[in-house]
């Protein structure tokens, strides 16, 4: 989409790219907790294994291992995409889908292997699931609200059975991990707000800058290069044919008596006919060629790889384009143009242009309404 054109639909473009930013930066920093959280379980019940049910154990880790090789399938087919289909609409739900099954695994099954009557081994499993809800906060702080329902889901069966036991140490327990939960949900917020901004703010000053590249470069009036543009580009081209080996031709444009229609049509008229002088050279030129408004009603166009014949061609039929415009109330609008063609022996851009300015004067002291060709 142009910048320019953006317009009101600007803000929403920028959301939109602060959300792929987002997505972007879940995938890089949430790779860890994939294998973090499955190798979490497993050394779980490799220390507690003399105190857990091992049928129960051999079934939390086998749903683990289905839910943790989804993740790394979805992580690999993010990463091997192109860049510009890795999407929030693409990817987000396959995220949050993936996500709610390996916490909602990891958090029953925590539940499941829990023992009733034993407090060191509560404890442990209660060690595991807080150092899983930190983890959460680093990994998901992109968003917010996939952090609060991983450690939703990883916390709270634990923590809702040990609130409802006999013992006040196991209550004791369950609110600590409660009143631990909610600093973390409020450090969760302020993190994935302050992303946020930095997100926007960098899309923000991204589009500002190149906002204000074209505006430097645009000519205001006709949306054509300006004169810096057009012999920045011009230089570039130049050099291009010159180790190429390829021809180079120039064509000045120059509008006759000007100043006569300013004079007496006004100026608005005048720049009305230098927009429509603007458009005709732009419809005629190719990709490639070069070309620019230089400043008043002069105008410049480089033809790479352009034999001087063809050039002089194109050169005619834009003079009679633009001796058919109608501008009223002007009456006649023409103009004058020079070609010339570089064999690279004068070793410099701006002979070229003056061989081809030298030419137009030339057309404009014959009568003007003419194409000259540089001897
Ligand atoms: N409307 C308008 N006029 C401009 C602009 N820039 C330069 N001009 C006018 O272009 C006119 C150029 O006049 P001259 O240099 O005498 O050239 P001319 O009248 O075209 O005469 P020849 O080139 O000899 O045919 C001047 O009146 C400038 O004020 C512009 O952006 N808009």
């Amino acid at each position: 989409m142009d910048d320019l054109e953006l317009g009101s639909d600007q803000g929403s473009h920028i959301a939109e790219q602060v959300r792929t930013d987002r997505l972007q930066q879940l995938f890089r920093q949430s790779g860890a907790a994939v294998f973090g959280s499955y190798m979490a379980a497993v050394m779980l019940c490799w220390l507690c294994w003399d105190r857990f049910d091992h049928t129960v154990v051999v079934g939390w880790i086998a749903l683990l291992t289905v839910s943790t090789l989804l993740r790394i399938w979805m992580f690999i087919g993010y990463f091997r995409s192109p860049v510009t289909e890795r999407t929030p609409k693409r990817w987000e739900r396959k995220y949050w889908c993936t996500l709610v099954l390996s916490a909602g695994i990891w958090g029953a099954g925590a539940l499941a292997v829990i023992p009733a009557h034993d407090l060191l081994a509560q404890a442990m499993v209660m060690l595991f699931t807080v150092g899983m809800s930190v983890s959460a906060v680093a990994c998901y702080s992109a968003y917010r609200n996939m952090t609060m329902l991983s450690i939703g889901l990883v916390l709270l069966p634990c923590s809702t059975w040990l609130l409802f036991q006999p013992s006040t140490l196991q209550e004791g327990m369950a609110l600590a991990v409660f009143v631990f939960a909610s600093f973390v949900a409020s450090a969760t917020r302020r993190m994935s707000d302050a992303l946020e901004t930095a997100f926007r703010l960098t899309r923000e000053m991204e589009r500002e800058n190149r906002l204000s590249i074209r505006a430097a470069r645009t000519d205001e009036l006709t949306g054509l290069k300006n004169r810096r543009a057009f012999f920045d580009d011009a230089h570039q081209l130049y050099s291009e044919c010159k180790s190429n080996g390829s021809v180079l031709c120039a064509v000045m444009l120059d509008m006759d008596h000007f100043k006569h229609i300013n004079d007496s049509y006004g100026h608005q008229v005048g720049d009305q006919v230098l927009r429509q002088v603007g458009a005709v050279i732009s419809a005629s030129i190719r990709k490639n060629d070069v070309h620019g408004r230089l400043g008043g009603e002069e105008f410049a166009i480089l033809l790479p790889d352009t034999s001087i014949e063809v050039a002089t061609s194109i050169a005619q039929e834009l003079m009679q384009a633009i001796a058919g415009l109608k501008a009223e109330p002007a009456d006649r609008i023409t103009a004058s143009l020079g070609v010339a063609s570089s064999d690279f022996t004068d070793d410099s851009l701006y002979s070229l242009m003056n061989n081809a300015d030298r030419a137009l004067y030339r057309a404009k002291s014959y009568g003007r309404n003419q194409v000259a060709v540089a001897q």
